[in-house]
């Protein structure tokens, strides 16, 4: 044991400070898991009744006790139930910042030279098309994971990019138009996939549910997601939760190279709204 320094008869030990560094970093993760959702509701109701129960037990109030401490006793499995989206979330957020896949961290040469090779061309005049006709769009670019698991809730695809291609599927008369796109090892894999739509509260009702499931599912992994607005025919770009709206052809090539290439070119006109946060 490290001894560093001591408060009157407290001795703090260098494993004491690590301890509640971890207990910080942990508690700041699960505030920002839960903030603008219900589970902080939740929790607070859980903790506040812990709190009681705490003071009624302490003063000795027998009935009362007993009455909290049966449902304290309920409480863990209680809240795996209550908050089963949350740490499934919380879990995959893990998974994500440890993926062993991840480009920069290892930076497997062919998994960067794969995707390099992705033009976005396709993508960029598509959805320019697709906006100019009011057709909704919902484009996933996988990253780090394959997103099998969302690919195999649609129809599988593994076609070549192309604009062709991607205007037919959106065509509001085709069946498969409805959902998302995912776009992995530069195939068109899936199509009609169904993404987890964020609980996010605080983002602005003037997104459907597209965007919230773009948003959803970019809070939980690292993938991009492009939207093209039925209603509005805006583009947006969402990423970590995060939706860049009203993007112009040239706003939505920069910040494509950007999330996806890593490269930090601006934007020529920023004309983007950045719009909501659900990180
Ligand atoms: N969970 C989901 N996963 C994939 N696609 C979804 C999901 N939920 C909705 N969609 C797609 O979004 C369409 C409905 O969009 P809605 O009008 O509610 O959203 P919006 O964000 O307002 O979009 P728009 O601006 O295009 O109207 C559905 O027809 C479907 O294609």
């Amino acid at each position: 044991m490290i001894f560093l320094f001591s408060i009157g008869f407290l001795e703090i030990e260098l494993l004491d400070i690590i301890d509640i560094l971890l207990v910080t970093v942990l508690l700041y993760q699960l505030y920002k898991l839960l903030t603008g959702s219900v589970a902080l509701k939740i929790f607070l109701g859980l903790l506040s009744v812990y709190l009681l129960y705490l003071v009624v037990r302490a003063a000795g109030m027998e009935l009362l006790s007993i009455i909290l401490g049966q449902f304290m006793g309920v409480g863990v499995l209680a809240a795996i139930i209550l908050f089963q989206p949350e740490i499934r979330r919380f879990l995959l957020l893990i998974g994500k910042t440890t993926s062993l896949n991840h480009d920069r961290f290892w930076g497997f040469p062919w998994r960067r030279e794969q995707s390099e090779k992705l033009s976005l061309t396709p993508f960029i005049e598509a959805a320019k098309s697709l906006a100019g006709k009011n057709t909704g769009a919902l484009i996933v670019f996988a990253k780090s994971s394959e997103l099998k698991y969302y690919a195999e809730s649609g129809d599988l695809i593994d076609a070549v990019i192309s604009k062709r291609l991607l205007m037919s599927i959106f065509n509001k008369h085709s069946p498969l138009h409805d959902g998302a796109v995912i776009i992995s090892g530069n195939r068109i894999k899936a199509a009609r996939c169904i993404l987890p739509v964020s609980e996010n509260q605080e983002i602005p009702a003037s997104m459907g549910l597209r965007h919230r499931a773009a948003i959803g599912l970019t809070e939980i992994t690292d993938s991009i997601v492009l939207v093209v607005s039925e209603e509005t025919g805006q583009i947006a770009l969402v990423r970590n939760g995060e939706a860049y709206r009203n993007l112009s052809s040239a706003d939505l090539r920069v910040k494509l190279n950007q999330f996806l290439f890593d490269t930090d070119q601006k934007p020529a006109a920023a004309v983007s709204e950045k719009s909501v946060s659900a990180a």
